[in-house]
């Protein structure tokens, strides 16, 4: 997809690095949230990023995605440091490049739940055919086909949650940030949701970023970061230097 006002970059630009944090602190009032953090994260790589409640871990994920600006650090996507972006090119990078799965799916309530699919396609100027074509694919393959015309509030909790990743991967993202996407769901729901995303997250070689605090879900991961009192810890890295 094209990256809208963003200069177009090597994705990985020679490093083989798609996303990578430095030393990012991030503090609310007196409350640190992000006390330092240090990992890469190549394309394809899906990266579980684990943690006690108020840990920091949806705070990391926030500045991971442009969202918050860390109050010292950097991020770097495909070269760019995120912070020297204006926010209309920070808000163009997250449509172009990033889909979005949260703990309540957070549908559009007056949208059907194909029009909810498709709505990253639409707002990154896809015609309404061809958007909605892509996004009844996704819909598909995410086996809610049947409720596509269905508006949220006539769904379950599990159909809704699968919309909400045909959302986040219809755009065709080079990331994927979900942060507690099963939470909402039964353990059986959850285990398919997460089957479905990593599955399609492998074929279209988009890397995962996974908030969770269930160690069943982060076993979708190649990878887990533990956060600790905000304190982000690459347990493969450290693995690798004993
Ligand atoms: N917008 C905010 N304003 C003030 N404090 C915040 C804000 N967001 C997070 N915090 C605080 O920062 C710390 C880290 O919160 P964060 O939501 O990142 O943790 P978490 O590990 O995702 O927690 P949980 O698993 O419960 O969702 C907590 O002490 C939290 O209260």
């Amino acid at each position: 997809m094209s990256t809208g006002t963003v200069p177009a970059a090597d994705p990985t630009a020679d490093t083989g690095v798609l996303l990578s944090a430095n030393g990012l602190r991030k503090t609310y009032g007196t409350t640190p949230a992000l006390d330092g953090a240090d990992f890469a994260i190549r394309p394809g790589e899906i990266v579980a990023v684990m943690g006690p409640s108020g840990s920091g871990k949806s705070t990391l994920l926030h500045c991971l995605a442009g969202i918050v600006p860390p109050d010292e650090g950097q991020v770097r996507y495909a070269g760019r440091e995120l912070s020297a972006l204006s926010d209309a090119e920070r808000s163009a990078l997250r449509r172009s490049d990033f889909g979005f799965v949260f703990q309540f799916g957070q549908l559009v309530p007056e949208l059907t739940c194909l029009e909810n699919a498709a709505l990253p396609l639409r707002l990154a100027g896809t015609r309404r055919k061809e958007a909605e074509a892509q996004a009844a694919r996704w819909l598909e393959r995410l086996e809610v086909d049947d409720v596509r015309h269905h508006r949220p509030g006539q769904v379950s909790g599990g159909q809704g949650q699968r919309v909400a990743v045909a959302r986040a991967l219809a755009g065709m993202p080079r990331v994927v940030f979900a942060d507690e996407p099963t939470g909402a769901l039964d353990s059986l729901n959850g285990e398919r949701v997460m089957q479905l995303l990593t599955e399609a997250a492998r074929e279209t070689q988009a890397a995962v970023v996974l908030v969770t605090h269930e160690s069943r879900v982060a076993a979708y991961s190649d990878r887990e970061i533990v956060v600790r009192d905000g304190r982000a810890r690459d347990m493969s890295a450290m693995a690798g230097a004993v």
